[in-house]
């Protein structure tokens, strides 16, 4: 006997002799209806949908292994040829912020003498995001990969450390500028203090634990009118939330050695500068607007006084970045507890010279060859502080930090990288 099935559907579309075509119909429609047919054409309809599901799951997992993005095999080999250490006793180093202005340049200086490099940057639009994929692509053209992600990405930070073995983070990632804290306070929030428990909590489950190297700032000095400004001053007056952040900062990175052993320096750096700069900054933004012919506003402090910066060039902050990697010593932690001691250290990061305001303006405008057109007004409450300036004695003798560009030699540099990177003729305007 031929089944129900065998015997009403065709193995192969027209099959069916006309002189049948009646009663098969009959029969077809008779047995359709019947208890059993409806269970076949049920089974049917599951192995379908069951079909389609796996079909769909497949294609996700097709896209997972071949695409880019963050978990996929070609990010993990990404991930894991830029970790790679090229040289004797080499470092492998998590550089958060890389496509930012100072995690550009560690990152670079780092993969340059052999050590391992990864990045990650969320690339938020703080300033433009253009020159950050700038910077990304020349830290790429570098064999540096870059991580589009979030320091608040638990999963994915989990994920790195699985794929890598890192000895070091340099933490860089922030939301960085002293005076936009009073248009976006959630965003100092945000980065540097939800996103840095984040990654504390990220390296602490690390086994082994790296070593943390990280940006605080010269802004946790905050009214603090001791100078030189040394590291044990005292940094409970905060003048913006920014540096309050920054301190709440120093702070967490302490319980954190304290109770799991990660080996951490907290870096304070003071005002910045150079090529691939913030354009957020007094020097970058002059340098726009004198340029453009448009005006600049000078801050002016109490009773008429200049405002000062000790303004430190890129390139010694770089090597007090790297010295303090190379000096870190190993966290002692494991399964979240500490096993031992492990250092922790602040050291300042700045130039020993304090610069007013409107010198560095002359400066730029000799390099510029343009006047600038000044207005000058009083320092509004924008948790701008009066002046800083750096004692460096334990950062020189710890990491042997020594700057060797004073700001006049600095920006010279910076103005001679603007005019290229946004096509002026250098001629024209630099000797
Ligand atoms: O050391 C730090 O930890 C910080 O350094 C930097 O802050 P600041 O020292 O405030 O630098 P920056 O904005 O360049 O203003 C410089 C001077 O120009 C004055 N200034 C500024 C703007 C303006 O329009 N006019 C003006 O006179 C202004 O009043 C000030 O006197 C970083 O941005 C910050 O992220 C943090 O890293």
């Amino acid at each position: 006997m031929r089944g129900l099935e065998e015997e009403f559907i065709p193995s192969t579309p027209g099959k069916f002799k006309d002189k049948t075509y009646y009663s098969v119909n009959r029969q077809f429609h008779r047995c359709f209806a019947s208890t059993s047919t409806m269970f076949l054409w049920a089974l049917f309809l599951i192995a379908l949908t069951a079909s389609y599901w796996s079909f769909q799951s497949f294609m996700d997992s097709g896209t997972r292994y071949l695409s880019s993005t963050w978990g996929s095999l070609h990010w993990e080999k990404q991930v894991r040829d830029s970790a790679q250490i090229h040289r004797v006793n080499g470092i492998s180093v998590l550089v958060t912020g890389a496509a930012g202005f100072v995690g550009s340049h560690v990152s670079i200086a780092l993969k340059k003498r052999g050590d391992g490099v990864v990045g990650i940057d969320n690339f938020n639009n703080y300033y433009d995001p253009s020159l950050k994929k700038a910077r990304k692509n020349l830290l790429n053209s570098q064999n540096i990969f870059i991580v589009e992600g979030d320091i608040n990405d638990m999963r994915m930070l989990a994920k790195l450390f699985d794929i890598v073995t890192f000895t070091h983070v340099m933490h860089l990632a922030a939301q960085a500028g002293v005076r936009y804290a009073m248009e976006n306070p959630q965003s100092y929030v945000h980065s540097n203090i939800a996103g840095l428990v984040t990654l504390l909590e990220a390296c602490k489950n690390a086994n082994p634990q790296p070593a943390i190297v990280w940006a605080s700032s010269s802004s946790v000095y905050g009214l603090n009118e001791k100078v030189p400004f040394s590291e044990s001053d005292r940094t409970d007056q905060p003048a913006s939330l920014y540096a309050a952040t920054k301190k709440a900062g120093e702070e967490i990175t302490h319980t954190y050695n304290h109770i799991y052993g990660l080996s951490i320096t907290g870096l304070r750096f003071f005002t910045v500068y150079g090529p691939w700069g913030r354009p957020d900054m007094a020097y970058f933004s002059f340098t726009r607007n004198i340029l453009q012919g448009k005006p600049i506003t000078v801050y002016r402090g109490k009773n008429r006084v200049d405002l000062a910066r000790d303004f430190t060039y890129i390139d010694d902050v770089v090597k007090g970045c790297v010295g303090s990697l190379d000096t870190a010593g190993k966290s002692t932690g494991s399964g979240g507890k500490r096993r031992g001691p492990a250092l922790y250290r602040i050291f300042n990061l700045g130039n020993t010279s304090p610069v007013t305001v409107p010198m560095m303006v002359g400066m730029l405008e000799k390099h510029l060859k343009v006047k600038a057109k000044k207005h000058v007004l009083d320092m509004p409450g924008n948790g701008d502080v009066p002046f800083t300036h750096a004692n460096i004695s334990s950062a020189r003798k710890e990491l042997g930090y020594k700057p060797a560009t004073d700001l006049q030699a600095g920006l010279r540099k910076f103005v001679r990288w603007y005019l290229s990177y946004y096509g002026y003729s250098q001629e024209k305007s630099v000797k």
